[in-house]
Parts: structure tokens; sequence; C-alpha cells
């Protein structure tokens, strides 16, 4: 199925991310969008932008496709117990939790084709940088493929990728919108407006982004050593970068959310199994 093929898709959880999804869909497509979510707020949210909203589960999975998981990973339980087991059957199913793992998800949802996704907030004007896992079906992954297109880069990445993913890419924007505003705060701390502090670093940031992915410099230490004047200010901005340990500790932030994406996987899935095996405790 191509996406030309594909009429309806449900986003469950039209949050931020699914709120996001729902908004480039609609504005790229004529797919019909069944968006959901507890919430009166984000069910007026995703119909202001076109979607059909409704806070039933089932019939939005029913009625599509393709089916996006956009509730936080410790809803995906409640979430479960909303959906039949049978209206999964058959569908293209793109988890965009974080941890989640893809056993778990098969575990959970019988007869459906799972990928598991990481996209960022970037989505929301379709510049996300996504990864995906794993090319398995041929049909499905073409047509998932082409859908995560919608919301901007898309790379097929072996599973054990998507938590170090999760840390760089999906967390990715809240690291940079920090350093950026400790940038800017700095300029104000040495005597320049906050407006035009802000403005400065982001006009930095696209630019320093077009040089490097555009191949002029072959490695970001190239880039900061025709920069640096001997004896000039960036090296004396480099010196208190390095003896804050700052470099360090962005690698460890990263590390570090990895390691809870890795978390938040073995924490669901416990709780997946436990549901799942209650279930046939009660059936047996
Ligand atoms: N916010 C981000 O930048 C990114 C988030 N993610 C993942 O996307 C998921 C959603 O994150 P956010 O959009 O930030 O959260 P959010 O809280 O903004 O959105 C989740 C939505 O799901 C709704 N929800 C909860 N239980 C539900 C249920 N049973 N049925 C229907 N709707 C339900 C909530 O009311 C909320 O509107 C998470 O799993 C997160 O790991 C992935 C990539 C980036
Ligand atoms: O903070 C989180 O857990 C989610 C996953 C990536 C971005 N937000």
């Amino acid at each position: 199925m191509t996406l030309e093929g594909l009429s309806s898709v449900a986003i469950l959880g039209a949050g931020k991310i699914g709120g996001a999804f729902v908004r480039q869909i609609l504005q790229k497509t004529g797919i019909r969008v069944y968006a959901t979510g507890r919430r009166v707020e984000t069910l007026r949210g995703a119909e202001s932008l076109g979607a059909v909203a409704t806070r039933d589960n089932d019939e939005a999975v029913r009625r599509s496709e393709l089916v996006v998981i956009a509730v936080k990973p410790y809803h995906f339980p409640q979430l479960l117990s909303e959906v039949k087991q049978e209206s999964w059957k058959g569908k293209i199913v793109v988890s965009l939790m974080a941890g989640v793992k893809l056993a778990t998800l098969r575990a959970a949802l019988h007869g459906a084709k799972v990928f598991r996704a990481m996209p960022n907030l970037n989505a929301y004007v379709g510049k996300s940088s996504t990864a995906v896992s794993e090319n398995l079906y041929d049909d499905a992954s073409r047509t998932v493929e082409e859908f995560l297109g919608l919301f901007g880069q898309v790379y097929w990445v072996p599973e054990e990728y998507l938590d170090v993913w999760t840390g760089l890419a999906g967390s990715g924007p809240a690291f940079i919108a920090e350093v950026l505003d400790a940038l800017a705060m700095g300029a104000v701390a040495a005597g320049m407006p906050r407006e035009l502090s802000y403005k400065a670093v982001l006009d930095v940031l696209e630019g320093t982004a077009i040089l490097l992915k555009n191949g002029f410099y072959q490695h970001p230490a190239m880039l900061r050593d025709d920069v640096t004047t001997p004896a000039g200010t960036t090296i004396r901005g480099l010196m208190v970068l390095e003896s804050g340990g700052v470099k360090a500790t962005l690698m460890k932030v990263i590390e570090a959310a990895a390691r809870r994406s890795r978390e938040i996987g073995n924490e669901i899935d416990s709780r997946i199994r436990e549901k799942i095996n209650s279930r046939i405790g009660h059936t047996a």
C-alpha cells in the first residue's frame, strides 16, 4: 500500500507529538485522521485541525489502516484495555512511545504489523529526524516509510539503536533549547538585551547547521578550529567550556537519556507481560 492507498489513520493520544502528526498529515494529504485523547482540550485541538476527534480508541483503530500510538509509555496498558484484541488484526501500527520494545508491542498487539519509531517535536514543521525499526514487511514497510516521511527525515535502524536515538534525537530538541537559552543568557550577562541575544543565537545555530550539513567541514572540530584565533576571543571561551566539563556533561546527558529509555522499556515490558498472563489466567 502506498500513502495514496491509505484512506484513514488513527492517532491514539493526540497530545504534543500526536498533535504535530495530526497537523502535518492534514496539511499534506487527504487522509482522514481519527484522533483520540482523554481531555476535552486535546479533542478540541485535534478537531480544530480537521481530525475526527473521539475518546473511543477501539473505534479509531477499527476504522483505520494505520494506527499511531502516541500516548505516554505508562498509559499503554490502559490504552490496551480500551481496544479489543481483534481490532488490531491486519493493522499497521507505529508506536512512538519511548523505550517500549518491539517484543512488548508484538506480544500485546496480536496480528498487527508493528513498527517502533522515534521522531522528535520538529515533526510539527516537517523537520523531524525519525528512526524506525524494523523493516520486516515489504508493503507495510514502504507505507510506514512514506508516512513517516511526512514529518521529516526517516532512517531505518536496528532496534538496538532506538534507545540511544531517543536520548539523542527524540529528546534532542529540549537539550538544544537549553543550550541556546544558556548562550542567550550569557549574552545578557555580558550586557546585551535578551531579545537581540536570542535572535543572534538562533542565526548562529542555523548557519552552523547549514555549514556542517552541507559538508563544508568534515568534522565539527574543523569548524571550531577555523573560528579560533590564537590568543583571540574564542579560545578564551573554549577554555571556560573545557574547565566546566561541558563536553563531558553533554556526552553524559545523552547516555543518561538513552539509559532511561531502556529502563522504561523494561518497566513497560513487565507490566504488559503481567497483563497478558492475567488474561491467559482468566480464560484458562
Ligand atoms: N513530546 C515529544 O517530543 C516526543 C514524545 N514521544 C513519545 O510520544 C508519546 C507521547 O508524548 P507527548 O506527546 O509528549 O505526550 P502528551 O501527554 O502531550 O500526549 C499524550 C496524549 O495521550 C492522551 N492519552 C493518555 N491515555 C490515553 C488513552 N487511554 N486514550 C487516548 N488518549 C490518551 C493524553 O491525554 C495526551 O493528550 C510518549 O510515549 C513519548 O515517549 C516521542 C518522541 C518525541
Ligand atoms: O521525554 C521523553 O520521554 C519523550 C521521549 C523523547 C522525547 N520526549
